[in-house]
């Protein structure tokens, strides 16, 4: 044979495993991103086509979330750890598992009243601020934003009652992860008054705040509920800012069916989601101030 096989390794890579653990009112949240490489002897399925050394792809991923659910998620390195010794131990032509995890980290949102949050949480990690300054010689337009705030709410999310046609499957949601990584943009009414200029980083930080705990506090019938409620609670507060427009993708997180292992998978406690990529709902809207006229553009990317 003029060519050999050199090193090769296969598996389910960026499983998107959720696990929420109940402790009374206050959920904890576990979030994985599990990628397996398997090697061994995988000579025959790349010479000849025979996979009878191969346990699939599809395998892998569901070992993972029957994991998650079965065996918890104390730390990744236990999990990892876990994972890696069941392929090597369970499947005699499977030499070498290499289980890579990324771990993403959640803070509580505080609830307005200054306790900790139970079951809202942001994502660890700065969001981008973001500033555009409109000047032309007489009007001055200051718009003021962020995008990548990721946030969660493990529950107090349903959606139900809505439109049913020929072609919806949709499953009506009576507890439901309810995640999103807002952008959003607001509009300052500030005038070019040096005398009457809003303090900008003070403003920034009461902007966000309002804005974590609308979405913490309240209880959604919808992530376009959610959207109305953050909008409403920064105009309620913010006299400074007279419009405000979000773009909400609407990051799905799926219950994983683990009945054909035997696994009961349920809201309860120790549910185990899949954090799903794409496609995502995307809400979008503004809320204004009565009286106010919307300036911000409908597409955010155009700001
Ligand atoms: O909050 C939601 N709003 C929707 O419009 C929608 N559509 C959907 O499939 N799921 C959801 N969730």
């Amino acid at each position: 044979m003029p060519t050999i096989l050199g090193q090769n390794q296969y598996g389910k890579a960026e499983n998107r495993v959720v696990k929420i653990t109940r402790d009374g009112a206050t959920h904890h949240i576990k979030d994985l991103n599990v990628s397996v490489a398997l090697s061994g002897d995988m000579e025959e399925v790349h010479y000849s086509g025979s996979n009878a050394n191969v346990l699939p792809t599809d395998t892998t991923r569901n070992t993972v979330f029957a994991f998650a659910k079965e065996h918890g998620v104390e730390s990744a390195e236990q999990f990892g750890i876990h994972l890696a010794r069941h392929f090597v131990t369970s499947q005699r032509p499977i030499h070498r598992a290499r289980i890579r995890i990324e771990e993403y980290d959640w803070e509580r949102i505080a609830t307005s009243d200054g306790r900790e949050g139970k079951h809202s949480f942001v994502r660890k990690g700065q969001e981008t601020r973001l500033t555009q300054v409109t000047y032309d010689g007489e009007t001055w337009e200051v718009v003021s934003g962020l995008k990548d705030l990721t946030v969660l709410n493990s529950t107090d999310s349903e959606f139900w009652g809505y439109v049913k046609d020929k072609y919806t499957t949709l499953k009506e949601a009576y507890d439901r992860i309810l995640a999103t990584s807002v952008s959003a943009r607001w509009r300052f009414n500030w005038t070019g008054d040096a005398e009457r200029m809003p303090d900008w980083e003070a403003s920034y930080g009461e902007v966000r705040k309002h804005l974590l705990q609308a979405f913490a506090e309240t209880y959604s019938l919808s992530l376009q509920q959610t959207l109305y409620q953050m909008g409403a609670r920064i105009i309620d507060h913010r006299g400074e800012v007279d419009e405000v427009r979000f773009s909400l993708p609407n990051s799905h997180h799926f219950l994983v069916d683990l009945e054909p292992f035997g696994l009961k998978n349920d809201t309860a406690d120790g549910a185990v989601y899949v954090a799903a990529d794409r496609p995502y709902g995307l809400i979008e809207g503004t809320v204004l101030r009565d009286g106010c006229e919307a300036r911000i553009p409908a597409d955010l990317t155009d700001l």
